[in-house]
């Protein structure tokens, strides 16, 4: 395609040109992985400074000088997206890179963990087989990749647990300062349980927040035996979809949607039976919005809930703030109440 311009004037019509851009964006994925795998943010943040280094210089400290080309490319694409700066001090300078504040997030808030992650090849396996969610929607594409749903698979082996939990602490640190800088329910409350609290380092959060309560971190037992111990934090397995720990409030991040709307209410029921009078649920969910559109923020909370459907169970799902109240009457409770309204999370109390 040498030679096409972006203004359709050789006959590559902007649509064209538009799709061919959305088909290659795994280029983007797949470079921003190679970056995290190779470590790139962190040599260019060397000694906290964000030092603008050329690819030579990077390709240098991984011991592979012939790489630089190919690291550069991946570099540029990667500048072209917003992850990285690119300056040249004169035409015989090479490029230098180095980080914007979205590339920072990588060192910042280890955000590479998350990177690698969403793109282990695990997840890349039941990626390719997404079309059958539509052909044989009764089981996910995970499953069908690997004989046996995600979470298993993850608390079956070490190393992967280890790295969704870290990936799980990485992507939740912005979102609990979010939701802790601007929430004050958890005034009067003594005991909160976090439900599929993986590492506990929300719950870590939440306690550090709020002197003197103490904390329930629930999980599956794998996952809660590899948990790092936490002061004020009990760590206890189990499955949710069977019973859950008594507490004031039971909260929970990014956990409805890991399950279909049968499975969403027996799961309510269970932390109805295990509140007190006037107890609530706090659930930080992603809330689509009634009508699609293309903002950014529609397409991020859409690429998540396609995201559900390739790793999770069949009914796992994003849901609008209208499923959430026949989730929350159909388990019983009294009210739901969206408290914190996002565009990225939301955090709603279901009130008993
Ligand atoms: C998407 S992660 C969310 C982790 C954490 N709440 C956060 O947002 O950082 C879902 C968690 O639910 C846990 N989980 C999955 N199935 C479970 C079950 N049946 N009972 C208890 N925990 C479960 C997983 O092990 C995982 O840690």
């Amino acid at each position: 395609m040498e030679g096409v311009s972006n203004n359709g004037s050789n006959g590559a019509s902007h649509t064209t040109w538009a799709m061919m851009e959305l088909t290659n964006s795994i280029a983007v994925s797949m470079s921003l992985r190679a970056m995290a795998k190779l470590d790139v943010p962190k040599i260019i943040w060397q000694n906290g400074e964000n030092t603008p280094l050329t690819a030579l210089e990077i390709a240098t400290k991984l011991g592979s000088e012939a790489g630089s080309s190919n690291l550069e490319r991946m570099l540029r694409l990667l500048t072209a997206h917003g992850v990285f700066n690119e300056t040249m001090l004169g035409p015989s300078e090479g490029r230098r890179f180095s980080l914007t504040g979205l590339g920072r997030e990588i060192v910042d808030r280890s955000m590479g963990a998350f990177i690698l992650y969403r793109l282990d090849d695990a997840l890349l396996d039941a990626w390719r087989l997404l079309h059958e969610a539509v052909l044989e929607p009764s089981s996910e594409p995970f499953i069908k990749a690997h004989g046996k749903p995600a979470y298993h698979y993850h608390a079956d082996d070490p190393v992967f647990n280890e790295r969704m939990m870290e990936a799980m602490s990485s992507s939740s640190g912005a979102v609990m300062d979010w939701f802790l800088e601007r929430y004050d329910g958890f005034e009067g409350v003594r005991r909160v349980v976090d439900l599929g609290g993986s590492s506990g380092f929300c719950l870590k959060k939440i306690l550090d927040k709020h002197k003197g309560l103490e904390g329930i971190n629930f999980d599956l037992p794998k996952v809660v035996e590899a948990a790092p111990p936490y002061l004020g934090i009990e760590h206890v397995g189990g499955d949710m979809l069977e019973w859950v720990p008594q507490g004031d409030v039971i909260f929970m991040k990014g956990i409805l949607c890991s399950w279909d709307d049968d499975e969403c209410v027996g799961l309510l029921k269970n932390c109805y039976k295990a509140l007190p009078e006037k107890g609530k649920v706090i659930a930080l969910e992603q809330v689509l919005p009634m009508h699609t559109d293309t903002s950014p923020s529609t397409r991020a909370l859409l690429q998540a809930d396609v995201f559900l459907m390739a790793i999770y169970s069949p009914g796992s799902k994003r849901r609008t703030e209208d499923i959430f109240r026949r989730l929350s009457e159909a388990a019983g409770f009294r009210t739901l109440e969206i408290v914190l309204p996002g565009s990225f999370y939301t955090a709603l109390e279901f009130q008993k």
